[in-house]
């Protein structure tokens, strides 16, 4: 067992079914949290003059946490590709995200080399592209200081590359949209 690399041991975000969570959820929150198009592009047009704009904070190779890994149906152990931005109007960050993808999928995908550009930009743009169910938590991203209401994630499915992508609406973003609390 001590080959193995160390298991990333932090407390995994706990996730339920979108549909169970709409009881508690605005419906102002319900038309982002449940939107199933691009992110990237919902967000540049809400914060629209302010410039939208993608700051990596972290992308390396590295153990999931238990419940990104049970998402993928990766073993515990498997090392994973990890990319962790904000997405921001202007200064603000109002999304934190964090995408994993499972190492022995990504052959030729390129996205080492993706820097700013946002990952749905790229999704999005695949013909092929399938997305999986959205879950939905109230548990904070973990990576990130920032807070917000809602999390959710979906896995995306390109050809025989997936990659799970979870989204952190912050506070900030509620603010200056003058979303409601939850
Ligand atoms: C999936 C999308 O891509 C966004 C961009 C991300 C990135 O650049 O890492 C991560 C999560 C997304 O919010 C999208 O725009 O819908």
């Amino acid at each position: 067992m001590s080959d193995l690399p160390p298991a990333d041991t932090r407390a995994p975000a706990h996730w339920i079914p979108l549909a169970a969570a709409r009881p508690a959820m605005a419906p102002a929150w319900w038309r982002w949290v449940a939107s199933r198009d691009s992110l990237t592009a919902r967000l540049t047009e809400a914060g629209h003059p302010r410039p939208f704009r993608v700051r990596l904070l972290d992308q390396r190779i590295g153990p999931p946490r238990r419940d990104e890994a049970l998402a993928l149906g990766l073993p515990l152990h498997r090392q994973a590709w990890l990319r962790e931005v904000a997405l921001c109007l202007g200064e603000r960050p109002w999304v934190v995200a964090r995408s994993v993808a499972p190492l022995d999928e990504l052959r030729g995908q390129r996205l080492d080399h993706l820097g700013e550009r946002s990952l749905g930009s790229w999704l999005f743009r695949q013909p092929d592209l399938e997305r999986g169910e959205i879950e939905v938590t109230s548990s904070p991203a973990g990576f990130h200081a920032g807070r917000g209401p809602w999390g959710r994630r979906s896995v995306f499915r390109h050809g025989g590359f997936r990659v799970l992508v979870q989204e952190w609406f912050l506070d900030a973003m509620a603010d200056d949209l003058a979303l409601p609390s939850r």
